[in-house]
């Protein structure tokens, strides 16, 4: 399998309630890294010259484009406007169970916000182009973008799915339940360092295809090394 790596940056932020920002970027040596969370990453992607999107809806409104991409190629950059964006929200192929979960947990979210609908479809759209089968990710909350994935992943397939709060996993599981996908999760109830160590240390090394990460962005580097040597595939 073609291997490719990340951007580290945050996915926590759903553009339609803070700042948010995707980007994907093919690096100069042909690898791919792929980037969605909040203004650290905008400010990060400035930094990098690399190019992204945004939406912002709650200082003033207004869609902002960085298009500082001249090392790069001149990529051609996408604005979305906040009504655009609400347009793609409510057209978005989002399964029922997925919608009824986010529904579920709006009042659960405080701090810790969910994917939103379009970034767990693209979670879901790499899991198929990749045809991944072994997968992991740090931050599961109550299971919205690892349902997402977990539907996506063939009936043979797996998810190694780690999370530090109980109360947050047991709404997961429920929703795994009641999706049929139980079976392609592996939750894993802890401190994603630990869990990830412990993967490494019983040889499952290189043995995973797709792992993501929407945790703490100051844990994200330690993630990083260790996910390196878990899985081909990042985000
Ligand atoms: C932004 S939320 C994840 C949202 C989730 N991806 C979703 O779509 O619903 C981040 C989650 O990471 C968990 N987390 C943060 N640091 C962690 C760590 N060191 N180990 C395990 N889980 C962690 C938090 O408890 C929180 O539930």
């Amino acid at each position: 399998m073609a291997s490719h790596t990340v951007l580290p940056g945050r996915c926590a932020l759903p553009p339609y309630q803070n700042g948010g920002v995707t980007v994907i970027h093919r690096r100069r040596d042909s690898t791919v890294a792929i980037s969605t969370g909040g203004y650290g990453s905008i400010r990060s992607c400035k930094r990098r010259n690399l190019s992204c999107f945004s939406t912002d809806k709650i200082t003033n409104g207004t869609a902002f484009v960085i298009a500082n991409d001249e090392k790069y190629g001149n990529k051609q950059n996408i604005s979305l406007t906040p009504r655009l964006y609400d347009y793609i929200l409510s057209n978005v192929r989002e399964p029922e169970i997925l919608r009824q979960l986010r529904e579920e947990t709006a009042a659960m979210r405080g701090s810790q916000m969910q994917v939103s609908p379009d970034q767990a479809q693209l979670l879901a759209m790499i899991v198929q182009i990749l045809g991944a089968r072994r997968c992991i990710e740090v931050g599961v909350f109550t299971g919205y973008s690892s349902l997402a994935v977990a539907l996506a992943l063939p009936e043979s397939g797996c998810l190694v799915a780690c999370e530090r709060d109980a109360r947050s996993l047991e709404v997961a599981k429920k929703y795994y339940e009641q999706a049929g996908v139980s079976h392609k999760v592996i939750v894993k109830h802890g401190l994603a360092a630990d869990i990830l160590t412990s993967l490494i240390e019983n040889g499952e090394a290189c043995s995973y295809d797709f792992a993501f990460v929407d945790a703490e962005k100051r844990m994200n580097q330690e993630y990083f090394e260790l996910l390196l040597k878990l899985a081909s595939s990042m985000l």
